[in-house]
Parts: structure tokens; C-alpha cells; sequence
């Protein structure tokens, strides 16, 4: 049937496509609804359109399947396609938690924050101020080593050689200045624990939740490294003036984060964090900024990173 579709869609009769996936949800088919979400969120095969998507999710876990069902929890928490309901992703984490071992997990991460209703840190961050040009701060066991370890089991599976973004096209492609592996968490990866940190990092930053992009989570083995670039981009009105890294684990040597500028290196300790301003006030690329991941010269570095942007980096709605 989920063939039938693509056929359909194929032969340029998109709508009879959308039609026969919503009568095969109807009939019970669980897998129709999921498949007609995803059509919905990646806007490919028919018009984008997140709060189709959402309910799609809904009624495919509705109709049992758990992919359907993590999806509608997960777009639920961060407010993708309709409201956001904290309290009730959290909700339906506890539901599935009695079967599903990563809801399970999650769970146990959240009930040790200490969070208000809304998802939002209660306790406030003291940055440690480590260079003023360019601005670079850090703030020390600002995650646990639990929540970095379930972070990397997150990435793991999910790894792809990390890609830049090309300045003349604005494409994403691999590139040798970039040599890790990278996972990067969109909103249907984006778990309620996932965007509890993300938004830990925007209390922490004085930012948005929303202007940051993606947290990416990225793995570099021995001779692996990030040489020396900007996060800026040239030429943007929507600039990513911020980023914040959290060290996700230690037992590895080389690696540190190092700005050529100003002759500052910061190697963190597990859950560590490094945040810093890459541009000017007027949004033009700080030349100071400039940085680079050493290369790792024994073990495996674990890193989560999150460029943040001026203002709403991608519609939720
Ligand atoms: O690996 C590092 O220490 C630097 C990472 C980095 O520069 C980035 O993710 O933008
Ligand atoms: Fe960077």
C-alpha cells in the first residue's frame, strides 16, 4: 500500500497518494499514518506541513506504532506543528516508559533535573570568563556524566561523516577542514530530554530555545580534527552569533578547542561547557572568533555543539 503511494505520487497524483495513505490510517493501518507524517515534515512528495505532520504522528501511535508515537511526544515537547505541551510529552514518556527502555531513560534524566513546569532550568549558570576578545566563557559540570553518556549512546548509531556549509551554494558537503563524524539531532531525533538540555543551553546562553539549530553531537577518533574556521557565516541576516560546546567524556589526549587569535586552549572535563560569541555587534563574522578542535591523538573525543542564531533559526509552524 505504502508502495501503491509512492506510485501514485510518482505518476504525478500526489492527492490520490495523501488519500490512499489517510483511508489505509483509517482502516487501521498504523504504518499509513507514519508514512503520510513523513511526507508532511520533509515537504518532498507533497507541501510541508508540520501540523498535518504532528497529527499524522499522533494517529499512527494512537493506532500502536512506536515510531508514530516517540515522534508526536517528541514535537509535543519542543512546540513543532501546534502548541507545545510540556507537561504533557513528559506525560507520555511516563505512559511508555513501562515498555520502552530509552523513554525509561530519558524519564530517570528528567525526574533528576531541576526543572520548572514549562522544562525550563530552576537553578541559574555562573560563566567563568576565560577571554573577553574574543568572548569566551565556560561553565563547569553543566551536565551530568549521565546525561553525556546517554548523549553518546544517543550518536552512536546514528553517526554520518560531519559536512560544512559550502559559503557560495549555502549546501551542506563534507569537507577536509572538518573531519569528525557527527549526529545531528532535528526535531524528530530532538527527545524531551534532548531539548531539556537544548533549552539549558539557551538559559545558560541568555538565548532563545528556538534560535539555536540543531545539537549536533560529533565523534572524533585519533587524527581526526576540526581545523581552524569560523562559525560565522559571511553574508547572512539570520547570523549564528553564539556557540556553546559541552564535553561529553575525557579519556582521550589531544583535541582541545583552541582559538589561534588570542592563544586560548580549553580542553573540558566531562560535561563541561565552552560558550562563545562569534560576531560583532553588527552581526559581521568577529575575526577573533576563529577556532579549531586539535586534532585527537590517542582515544575517542565526544563533543555536543550548538550554533546559535540571531533570532528563530527554522519556522515551527
Ligand atoms: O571540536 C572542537 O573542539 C571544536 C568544535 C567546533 O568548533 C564546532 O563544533 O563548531
Ligand atoms: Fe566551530
Amino acid at each position: 500500500m505504502i508502495d501503491e503511494a509512492y506510485a501514485l505520487a510518482e505518476r504525478g497524483s500526489a492527492d490520490e497518494a495523501v488519500r490512499l495513505l489517510e483511508r489505509s490510517g483509517q482502516d487501521g493501518e498504523a504504518a499509513a499514518w507514519l508514512e503520510l507524517g513523513a511526507w508532511f515534515l520533509s515537504g518532498q512528495i507533497i507541501r510541508r506541513d508540520l501540523s498535518r505532520a504532528r497529527e499524522c504522528f499522533r494517529l499512527a501511535g494512537d493506532g500502536g506504532d512506536a515510531q508514530g508515537a516517540t515522534l508526536y511526544r517528541n514535537f509535543l515537547g519542543i512546540g513543532v506543528g501546534g502548541d507545545r505541551d510540556w507537561p504533557g510529552a513528559v506525560a507520555l514518556l511516563r505512559r511508555a516508559a513501562g515498555t520502552d527502555r530509552d523513554a525509561a531513560a530519558q524519564l530517570a534524566l528528567l525526574e533528576a533535573m531541576a526543572l520548572d513546569p514549562e522544562g525550563d532550568p530552576s537553578t541559574t549558570f555562573a560563566p567563568r570568563e576565560l577571554s573577553a576578545a574574543p568572548h569566551v566563557a565556560s561553565f563547569e559540570g553543566f551536565l551530568t556524566a549521565a546525561e553525556c553518556d546517554y548523549l553518546v549512546n544517543l550518536a552512536l548509531p546514528i553517526m554520518q561523516p560531519s559536512v560544512v556549509v559550502d559559503p557560495r551554494s549555502g549546501a551542506m558537503r563534507p569537507d577536509p577542514v572538518r573531519t569528525s563524524h557527527a549526529a545531528m539531532l532535528a526535531w524528530a531525533d530532538e527527545n524531551p530530554l534532548v531539548h531539556a538540555l537544548n533549552r539549558r543551553i539557551a538559559a545558560a546562553s541568555g538565548t532563545a530555545v528556538t534560535a539555536g539549530e540543531p545539537l549536533q553531537l560529533l565523534r572524533y577518533t585519533p587524527g581526526q580534527e576540526y581545523r581552524p574556521h569560523f562559525d560565522a557565516l559571511p553574508n547572512v541576516t539570520n547570523q549564528r552569533v553564539l556557540t556553546m560546546l559541552v564535553y561529553l567524556n575525557e579519556d582521550y589526549e589531544g583535541g582541545a578547542t583552541s582559538f589561534p587569535k588570542s592563544g586560548l586552549s580549553y580542553r573540558g572535563k566531562t560535561g563541561d561547557a565552552l560558550l562563545f560569541r562569534n560576531a560583532l555587534g553588527d552581526g559581521r563574522p568577529d575575526p577573533a572568533s576563529l577556532h579549531a578542535g586539535a586534532p585527537v591523538t590517542r582515544g575517542t573525543k565526544y563533543l555536543a555543539s550548538r550554533w546559535i542564531h540571531q533570532r528563530e533559526f527554522m519556522p515551527m509552524r
